[in-house]
């Protein structure tokens, strides 16, 4: 029976074997809370066992952002959902390696923090000329002690992935795709047609040959599921930090962070 699930963050829809999964909280920048990583897995199941469905495509609603990682307005020592930190990060992560298609970030404005986790770890990523790419975890108290360092060394490189980590610099669609993070560049209002010749593309290859692949690649960096597991009991007890704490209200104050005060 076909699935007719209805989300509150999401939208959902599949056309001619591409499933398109958008991250519908453009007030938030497109931010997950708790609800929205459960409907992500929801939907990634849902479109990656479905045989009809050749490529997925991950987006975000309207030109701000494809998405900006955790909510912070719904982030208290915890988040407010499932998982360790509040948020089931390690199986959202997981589903989106796990389904045997392709899954491809379409990205227009900020891919910022646990944003640009997901969009490093789908299996492409085509960007708009607005894109913007990077990681705030030292700025906002966090940090993703899983795929979100471990896999995006191997992408652009270990100095590369320790500056973007250390700095928390945001980075133009030119300067990602210069290292490796974006496949390719095009004008925003090419985008939709440039990621909608990728998935014919894809669709007409041979599904059972791209699944082989993809787990094939999957296989050298599965491990790292494994010390993300292990981080994430790490980052629980920062989350309950008073310096993790700081960054989180200094967002939420539009100030400056002072982390100096936690240098002893
Ligand atoms: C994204 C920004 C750089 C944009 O800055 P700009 O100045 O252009 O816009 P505003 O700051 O005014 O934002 C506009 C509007 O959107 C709201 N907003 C944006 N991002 C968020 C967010 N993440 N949460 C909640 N709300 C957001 C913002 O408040 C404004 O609303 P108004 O009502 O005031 O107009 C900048 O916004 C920014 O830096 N945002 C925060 C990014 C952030 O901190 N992300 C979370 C990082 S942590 C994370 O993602 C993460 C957490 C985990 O626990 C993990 C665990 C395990 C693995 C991975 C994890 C992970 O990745």
């Amino acid at each position: 029976m076909a699935d007719t699930t209805q989300y509150t963050d999401l939208l959902y829809e599949e056309r001619d074997g591409i499933a398109t999964i958008t991250i519908n909280r453009p007030a938030k920048y497109n931010a997950f809370r708790g609800q929205t990583c459960d409907e992500l897995i929801h939907a990634f199941n849902r479109a990656g066992w479905n045989k009809a469905i050749g490529v997925i495509v991950l987006t975000g609603a309207g030109t701000k952002a494809f998405c900006t990682g955790g909510d912070q307005s719904a982030h208290e020592g915890s988040y407010d959902g499932k998982g360790t930190v509040g948020l089931p990060m390690e199986a959202l992560h997981s589903i989106i390696r796990s389904v045997p298609q392709p899954v491809i970030a379409k990205v227009r404005g900020y891919a910022i923090g646990g944003g640009n986790v997901l969009a490093t770890l789908c299996d492409l990523t085509l960007a708009g000329e607005s894109a913007q790419f990077g990681q705030v975890g030292p700025k906002m108290g966090s940090i993703d002690p899983g795929f979100g360092t471990a896999y995006l060394s191997r992408i652009v490189g270990e100095k590369k992935a320790r500056e973007i980590w250390y700095l928390c610099r945001r980075y133009t669609a030119r300067e990602a795709e210069a290292m490796g993070l974006v496949n390719k560049v095009v004008p925003d209002d090419q985008l939709d047609a440039e990621v909608e010749a990728w998935c014919r593309e894809i669709v007409e290859r041979s599904p059972t040959a791209i699944a082989i692949a993809k787990r094939s690649f999957n296989a050298d960096s599965d491990n790292i599921a494994g010390i993300g597991a292990l981080g994430m009991q790490a980052l629980k007890l920062f989350y309950d930090s008073d310096e993790s704490k700081e960054g989180v209200a200094s967002f939420l104050e539009k100030r400056k962070p002072d982390f100096r005060k936690f240098y002893k």
